[in-house]
C-alpha cells in the first residue's frame, strides 16, 4: 500500500564505521602511551631534582596542554561513533490539502552591511518555495527599522507577482532571481513562449533593482534604533502568492533586544497571531532557497508518524554561493558540513578535519552533523532548518486544561493575545502589541520559550536545551543545495564572527548550562560529548600558545621535551602526528577535496585558536564578571570586489585588524627564528636525536604558515601584511625569546 511506504530511510554507514571505530582505538591507546610517558618522565624528573624550576614549569605546561588536546579529541570521538546518511521520498507525501503550514522567518538587520537586494532574493526564493501557496508565510524582521528594508519589500511583492507564476509554470528552481539570472538559470529553454517570457521577467528584475537602489539613495534613515513596531502584512492576490509580512520591532536604547533571537521570538508571537502555522523555518537574510524542494523534503521527517512526535527540526546543511575552488579562509566551514559541490551523492562523506595547532597529539576529527545525527541529532545552525512551533512553545506540555492564566503568563509572557493563539482558536488584530519591547519580550530571558538569550549562539543553545528536554533533530544533506549563503571572505570580518561565536559557546561552557554538567541526566553521553566539543574546543587556545612558545623556546636552548629518536616512545609521537593528519586528509579526499584543502583547514585552526578563540574565551569571561556586554554585530555580506579578487586568486588579504594580525605573525617570526637557532645548534653538536621533534613542530608551524611569512616579507601588494604590524610582530617574538632564554638560563 502506497500509504505504508516510509517518507524516509535512514542508514548507518557500516564500513566507514569500523574504520573510524579502528581509528579511535588506535589512537586512543597511542595516547594513553603518551600519558604513561609524560607520567613517568615527570615522576623522574621531579625525583631526581636535577632540572631547573623553570625547566620543570615548562615540561608541566606542554604535558598539560597535550592533555587538554587529548580532552577535546576525546569529545570529538563522538561524532565518529555511529554516523547516519538519509534519504527522503517526497512523492509519498499526502496531498496538497493535507500538507502543514509553514512559517517562514528571515530575520535582517542592517541594509548597508547586508544589502537590500540580497535580502530581498531570500524573501523572493522563499516565496517560490514548492509548497501550496496558501500554506505558506514569510514574515520578514527587520532589526534595523528602516524605511530602505520596507520599501524594498513592498518592490519585492511587486517583482514576485510576476517571478512566481514564472518559477511555478516552468519548473524553475533556481528560485532566487539574482543567481537565476547571472548563474545559467534552468527552466524549459528550448521553447519560444519561455525565452520570450524570461526576457520580459529580466527586464522587470532590472527595474526591480534600480528602484531598490534608488530607495536607498534617496533615504534619509538608514538606520534607526528608537521607534515604535511596525508591521505590514501583504495580503495575496494571486493563487501563487503566498502571505508576506514585514515586522520592525519595537526598537528602544534603554532596552535589551536580544539580537537575532530576540528578533525570532518577535516572529513567533506575531506569526502566532496571524497564520500559527505548526511548522516554521528559519532563514539568514543571506540564505536564498536554491532548490524549492526543500519544504516537501523536511516534511518527509515532520509527517514521519514515527519520529514527528520527537522531531523538534530538520536541519539543512549552509552551503554558500561564493566559495572559490581554493577555499584559503575555510569560508565554506567544510569540517561542520562539508559543502560537496563538487561530489554530490548520497555516499555518507566523512567531512572532518583535524583541528590541530600542533601535528603531534591532538587531530581533533570533526565528522559533526553526520555524526550527531546518528546519536539524538544534529545541532540547531541558525539558518536552513524547519521546526516545529510545539518545540518552541512547548504547547502540548505546558498549556493544560487547568493551567491557570498566572501560570500561562510565566512561561509565555503577558500577553493574552499570544497566550490564545498557542491554543489555535482565536485570531485577533493586535498583532503590533506582540512586537513590542515593552510588552512580553523583555522578560523572556526568565522565559521558557521560544529562542534563548543566554548566548549570543543562540542557535546553539537552543538545539541544546531542546535536546536536553528529550527532543530529536534530524541532519539532511541532499543532492542539490537546498539553500546558498553568503560565506565571509574576508579575513578579518570571519576573525571577528568567529570571536562572536568563540564568545557564545564559551558562555554556555561555564555556566551551569555547561554540557558536561547540564547534559549527562538530560540527554545521551554521545550527544553531550558532541555538545561538550563544540563549547570547549575554543579552549585549544591554551595549548594553542603553549606549544607554540614553550617548545621552540626550549629548542633555543637545546633543552629536549620530547623523546630522542633512540626513544621507543618517539614513534608514539610519530604515530600521533601521521594517524590524525593521514585521517584528516582521507576525509578531505573523500569529500571531494585536494590535499589543498587539508593545509588551508590546518592554517584557520591556527589562525583562529591563537587569535578568535582566545579573544572570544576572554570577551566571555569578562562578560561573566560583568565587564563587557555582549555584542552582535552583522558580518558584512556586501562584496568588495578588491577582497573577493584576492580571496579567488588564493592570496591572503591581511587588512585586518592588529589584535589578529600581530599575534600570528609574532608567533610565525618566533618558530622561523627559534628553527635557524635550533639548525644551527644541531650542525654545530651533530646531536639532532633529542630536538628533533621541537625542530619539526616549527618546521611545520613554518610550511603551514607560508602565505603570512609571504606576506611579511615578499609580497608588495596592498594585501600584505603592513610594515608597522610586521616591525612590532618582531619586536614582540624578541622579547619573548629574550624572556624565555632568561628563565631557561637562571
Ligand atoms: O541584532 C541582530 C543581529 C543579527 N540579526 C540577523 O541574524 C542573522 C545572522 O547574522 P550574521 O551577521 O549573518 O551572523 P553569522 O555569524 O553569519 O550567523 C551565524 O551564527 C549565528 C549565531 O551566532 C546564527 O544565528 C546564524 O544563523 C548563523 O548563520 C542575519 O540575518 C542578521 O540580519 C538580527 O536579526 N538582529
Ligand atoms: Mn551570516
Amino acid at each position: 500500500m502506497e500509504d505504508s511506504l516510509p517518507l524516509n530511510l535512514c542508514q548507518v554507514k557500516k564500513s566507514s564505521l569500523v574504520i573510524n571505530r579502528l581509528y579511535t582505538s588506535l589512537h586512543s591507546i597511542a595516547l594513553l602511551a603518551l600519558i604513561f610517558y609524560r607520567t613517568s618522565t615527570l615522576l623522574e624528573i621531579t625525583k631526581t631534582g636535577n632540572k631547573s624550576m623553570p625547566f620543570v614549569l615548562f615540561y608541566v605546561l606542554v604535558f598539560a596542554s597535550e592533555l587538554m588536546l587529548s580532552f577535546i579529541w576525546l569529545l570529538n570521538q563522538a561524532y565518529l561513533w555511529r554516523p547516519v546518511y538519509r534519504t527522503v521520498f517526497p512523492e509519498r507525501l499526502p496531498e496538497d490539502d493535507k500538507l502543514p503550514a509553514i512559517d517562514v522567518f528571515i530575520c535582517t538587520a542592517d541594509p548597508t552591511r547586508e544589502p537590500s537586494v540580497q535580502v530581498m532574493n531570500t524573501v523572493i526564493s522563499a516565496m517560490a518555495l514548492d509548497y501550496p501557496a496558501n500554506k505558506l508565510h514569510v514574515y520578514l524582521s527587520d532589526d534595523g527599522g528602516s524605511p530602505v528594508t520596507l520599501g524594498a519589500m513592498r518592490e519585492a511583492w511587486n517583482f514576485a507577482r510576476f517571478w512566481l507564476p514564472f518559477c511555478r509554470k516552468y519548473g524553475i528552481k533556481t528560485s532566487s532571481p539574482e543567481a537565476y539570472f547571472s548563474v545559467a538559470g534552468d527552466g524549459n529553454v528550448s521553447s519560444k513562449e519561455f525565452t520570450a517570457e524570461k526576457e520580459k521577467i529580466k527586464e522587470e528584475y532590472d527595474v526591480f533593482k534600480e528602484r531598490v537602489n534608488k530607495i536607498k539613495e534617496n533615504a534619509t534613515t538608514i538606520i534607526s534604533k528608537n521607534h515604535p513596531s511596525i508591521i505590514e502584512v501583504g495580503e495575496p492576490d494571486k493563487a501563487e502568492m503566498p502571505l508576506l509580512v514585514y515586522v520592525s520591532r519595537e526598537k528602544r536604547p534603554s532596552h535589551p533586544h536580544n539580537f537575532k533571537a530576540g528578533a525570532l521570538n518577535v516572529l513567533l508571537r506575531v506569526s502566532g497571531l496571524l497564520s500559527n502555522s505548526p511548522h516554521i523555518l528559519a532563514l539568514d537574510c543571506d540564505m536564498y532557497c536554491n532548490d524549492p524542494a526543500s519544504a516537501r523534503q523536511a516534511m518527509c521527517f515532520h509527517l514521519d508518524s514515527e519520529i514527528s512526535p520527537k522531531l523538534a527540526f530538520v536541519q539543512f546543511p549552509h552551503n554558500f554561493h561564493n566559495i572559490s575552488d581554493n577555499d584559503i579562509y575555510d569560508s565554506q566551514l567544510r569540517t561542520f558540513f562539508t559543502l560537496l559541490l563538487v561530489n554530490h551523492s548520497f555516499k555518507l562523506r566523512f567531512n572532518s578535519s583535524i583541528n590541530q595547532l600542533i601535528p603531534l597529539f591532538n587531530g581533533m576529527i570533526q565528522n559533526q552533523w553526520y555524526g550527531m545525527d546518528g546519536i539524538t541529532g544534529p545541532i540547531n545552525c541558525g539558518t536552513c532548518f524547519y521546526i516545529t512551533r510545539e518545540a518552541l512553545c512547548e504547547t502540548s506540555g505546558s498549556i493544560q486544561e487547568d493551567t491557570n492564566v498566572g501560570q500561562l503568563r510565566k512561561i509565555f509572557g503577558p500577553s493574552n493575545e499570544f497566550i490564545k493563539s498557542l491554543n489555535r482558536k482565536i485570531k485577533s488584530n493586535i498583532i503590533k502589541d506582540e512586537a513590542r519591547c515593552s510588552s512580553a519580550l523583555l522578560q523572556e530571558s526568565q522565559l521558557q520559550v521560544g529562542f534563548r538569550y543566554f548566548s549570543v549562539v543562540e542557535d546553539y543553545f537552543t538545539g541544546f536545551l531542546l535536546h536536553c528536554k528529550g527532543w530529536n533533530s534530524v541532519y539532511y544533506n541532499p543532492q542539490r543545495p537546498p539553500f546558498l549563503g553568503t560565506a565571509s571572505t574576508n579575513l578579518g570580518e570571519m576573525l571577528v564572527q568567529n570571536t562572536r561565536w568563540t564568545a557564545g559557546l564559551i558562555e554556555v561552557a561555564i555556566s551551569k548550562y555547561s554540557p558536561i554538567i547540564y547534559g549527562p541526566s538530560r540527554m545521551p553521553i554521545l550527544a553531550c560529548m558532541c555538545y561538550a566539543q563544540l563549547a570547549y574546543y575554543p579552549f585549544g587556545f591554551i595549548p594553542s600558545w603553549c606549544l607554540s612558545i614553550i617548545p621552540q623556546l626550549c629548542l633555543v636552548q637545546g633543552i629536549p621535551l620530547y623523546p630522542e629518536i633512540s626513544n621507543p616512545f618517539f614513534m608514539v609521537f610519530v604515530y600521533l602526528f601521521l594517524s590524525s593528519n593521514l585521517k584528516h586528509i582521507q576525509e578531505a579526499l573523500s569529500a571531494g577535496h585536494s590535499i589543498r584543502t587539508w593545509m588551508h583547514e590546518q592554517r584557520m585552526w591556527m589562525i583562529k585558536s591563537v587569535t578568535c578563540y582566545f579573544y572570544g574565551s576572554l570577551n566571555a569571561i569578562m562578560e561573566k564578571i560583568g565587564m563587557r556586554e555582549a555584542s552582535f554585530l552583522p558580518t558584512d555580506k556586501a562584496e568588495d570586489e578588491g577582497r573577493t579578487k584576492l580571496y579567488k586568486s588564493g592570496m591572503f588579504d591581511f587588512r585586518a585588524p592588529g589584535m589578529f594580525i600581530i599575534p600570528m605573525c609574532t608567533l610565525v617570526i618566533l618558530n622561523i627564528v627559534s628553527l635557524l637557532i635550533g639548525a644551527v645548534k644541531i650542525i654545530h653538536t651533530r646531536n639532532y636525536g633529542e630536538i628533533f621533534i621541537q625542530a619539526f613542530i616549527s618546521f611545520f608551524i613554518i610550511v603551514v604558515q607560508y602565505p603570512v611569512i609571504e606576506g611579511i616579507f615578499f609580497r608588495k601588494d596592498y594585501g600584505r601584511i603592513p610594515k608597522p604590524a610586521s616591525l612590532l610582530s618582531t619586536m614582540l617574538a624578541g622579547i619573548i625569546l629574550s624572556l624565555g632564554s632568561l628563565v631557561l638560563i637562571y
